[in-house]
C-alpha cells in the first residue's frame, strides 16, 4: 500500500484517467490486502497458480476488477489459471453430490448442477473448500431478474418482454429442480426447502450466468445434452468487459491452464478488461447486469408491435405483408444504431410502403431494388415517424425516472441503471433521426 502513495501515484491522481483502446480507464485502490482476497491467494497458490501482478482493486463507475502492477506487451500472458482452480461439472460429478446427481432422473441439465453445487457449498461455509473462493463473490446481483416490477416497466418495450421472459425462464428452471434439492436431503441438517429457496437459486443462477467462461466439456451421461460449456474460474472472473479489449482465452491442454494473452498494450497500474462479446446494452444487461456508455455494439430495438402501430390502418395488405415479412424472417433485430436505420429495418419500412399495384414486386424490395422514389421517401419518413416516437417515449420515461428517484430511494442504484439505458438510447435515436434527415433530403424527388 505504501508504494502506492509515492510521488508516481500522485502524479497519476493527478492525470486521473487514462485510455485504453476507447475505454476511458481510472486508476484503481488496490484491495488485495482485504482479508477475503488475502485468504483466496493463499488458496489460489496451494492450487498452483501463482500469477498476482494483476491485483485486485477498485475503479471508479465500474467497481471491483483486476489492475495489473507490470506493464504488458501484445501477447503477453495476462493470467493462467491451472484446471484445478476451475469448477465445472465435472468437479460436481466427482464431489459428494456426484451420486446424487448420477442417480438422478431425469437427468439435471449443467446449469441446474452448478447452481445446485454453488448454493450447498455456499451453505456448508467453513466445511466447503470453496470458501474462499465464495466468500469473494457478490452477495446480490444487478441482473434483471433482481430488478422490482415496477423498475422494469421503466425499460424500452423490447427489453421489458425479454426480461420477463428470462425471470420466468430461471422461476422455472428453479421450479423444475425442486425434487431434486429434496433428495439432498441427508446432506443437510436444515431443511433442504431453507437451503434451497428461490432467493439462493436466483443468486447462484447470476453468479454463474455472469461469471462463467466459455469452456467446452465432454458430454456427460448423468446430465442432459444441453451444451456444458461453463467453468468457474476463481481470480479470473475478477476481469470487467470493455468492447474494446483485445485478447485470446482458450484452454490451453498441454499446460493444462486456462490463459488469457492480450493483443494490445496495457500500462502498468491500468485496469485489465477482457471483452466478453461485440454485445449491444440490451444483452450486456440481460446477462451481466450492467451497461457501458458509448458502447458501439448498441442499438434500439423496434418490436413488432411498434411496426403495427405505425403502418397504415388503410393499406388493405397490411396482413400479408407481416405475413410476408414473418416467413422471410424479417421482423426480428429491426433496430436504430448511430449510423441511422439497420439495411433490416429499412427493407422492412419498404415492404410496408408499397402500393398495392407495387406489391408483386417485394421480392426485389429484399434484393436491395429501389421500387419508386415514392417508396423510398415514404420508407424514409416513416423510419423518421417511428424514432421520433421512440425519442418521445424515451423523454417521457425519463421523466418518470426522475421522479420515481426523488419518491424511492431503495431502488435508485436500480433507477439509475434504466436512465443509463435511456440515456444511451437517446443518443442513438438522436444520431439516427439526423441521419435521417440527411438521407431524406438527398433522396430522389417524388414524381
Ligand atoms: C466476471 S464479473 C467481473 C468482476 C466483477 N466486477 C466483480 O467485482 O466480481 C462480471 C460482472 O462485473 C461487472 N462488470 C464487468 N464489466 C463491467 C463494466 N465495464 N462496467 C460495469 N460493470 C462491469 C458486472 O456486474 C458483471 O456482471
Amino acid at each position: 500500500m505504501s508504494k502506492r502513495k509515492g510521488r508516481a501515484y500522485r502524479r497519476r491522481r493527478r492525470k486521473g484517467s487514462v485510455s485504453l483502446g476507447t475505454h476511458a480507464v481510472e486508476t484503481g485502490a488496490n484491495i488485495s490486502h482485504e482479508p477475503d482476497f488475502v485468504q483466496l491467494r493463499k488458496w489460489l497458490k496451494k492450487k498452483g497458480f501463482n500469477g498476482f501482478y494483476l491485483v485486485p482493486a477498485n475503479f471508479p463507475d465500474i467497481g471491483r476488477g483486476l489492475m495489473t502492477r507490470k506493464a504488458l506487451e501484445p501477447g503477453d500472458l495476462v493470467i493462467a489459471l491451472p484446471e484445478k482452480c476451475l469448477l465445472t461439472t465435472n468437479t460436481i460429478l466427482r464431489s459428494y453430490m456426484g451420486e446424487y446427481i448420477k442417480r438422478w432422473k431425469p437427468c439435471l441439465s449443467p446449469l441446474q448442477a452448478l447452481c445446485t453445487f454453488l448454493i450447498a457449498e455456499r451453505h456448508f461455509g467453513s466445511r466447503s473448500p470453496w470458501k474462499p473462493y465464495i466468500d469473494v463473490l457478490p452477495k446480490t446481483y444487478t441482473c434483471p431478474v433482481y430488478l422490482p416490477e415496477e423498475v422494469i416497466e421503466l425499460f424500452p418495450s423490447p427489453l421489458v418482454k425479454r426480461i420477463h421472459e428470462q425471470k420466468r425462464m430461471v422461476q422455472q428452471l428453479y421450479l423444475a429442480s425442486k425434487c431434486f434439492f429434496g433428495s439432498l436431503q441427508p446432506l443437510f441438517s436444515e431443511l433442504v426447502e431453507k437451503v434451497f429457496t428461490y432467493d439462493t437459486f436466483r443468486w447462484a443462477w447470476c453468479s454463474i450466468n455472469t461469471r462463467t467462461i466459455y469452456m467446452e466439456h465432454k458430454q456427460s451421461e448423468f446430465l442432459t445434452q444441453e451444451p456444458n460449456v461453463y467453468a468457474l474460474a476463481p481470480y479470473l472472473d475478477l476481469l470487467n468487459h470493455s468492447p474494446s479489449a483485445q485478447v485470446t482465452a482458450a484452454f490451453n491442454q498441454k499446460s493444462k491452464h486456462y490463459e488469457i494473452r492480450t493483443v494490445t498494450k496495457c500500462r502498468r497500474y491500468e485496469q485489465v478488461f477482457i471483452c466478453y462479446g461485440p454485445h449491444d446494452n440490451q444483452r450486456l444487461l440481460l446477462e451481466y447486469g450492467f451497461l457501458t456508455n458509448s458502447n458501439p455494439h448498441n442499438v434500439v430495438y423496434v418490436n413488432k408491435e411498434l411496426l403495427c402501430n405505425h403502418v397504415s390502418e388503410k393499406d388493405k395488405l397490411v396482413n400479408r405483408k407481416m405475413l410476408f415479412l414473418q416467413d422471410e424472417g424479417l421482423l426480428e433485430n429491426l433496430t436504430f444504431g448511430f449510423d441511422g436505420p439497420s439495411w433490416r429495418l429499412l427493407t422492412v419500412l419498404k415492404i410496408f410502403c408499397l402500393r398495392a399495384e407495387e406489391y408483386l414486386q417485394r421480392k426485389k424490395v429484399l434484393l436491395g431494388l429501389s421500387i419508386t422514389a415514392d417508396n423510398e421517401l415514404g420508407s424514409l419518413e416513416l423510419a423518421e415517424k417511428i424514432c421520433f416516437h421512440l425519442i418521445n417515449e424515451n423523454q417521457k420515461a425519463m421523466q418518470n425516472i426522475s421522479r420515481l428517484l426523488n419518491e424511492i430511494v431503495e431502488v435508485s442504484d436500480h433507477l439509475e441503471l434504466v436512465a443509463n439505458v435511456r440515456r444511451e438510447e437517446l443518443q442513438i435515436l438522436q444520431a439516427s433521426a439526423e441521419v435521417l434527415q440527411n438521407m431524406r433530403v438527398t433522396a430522389p424527388r417524388r414524381s
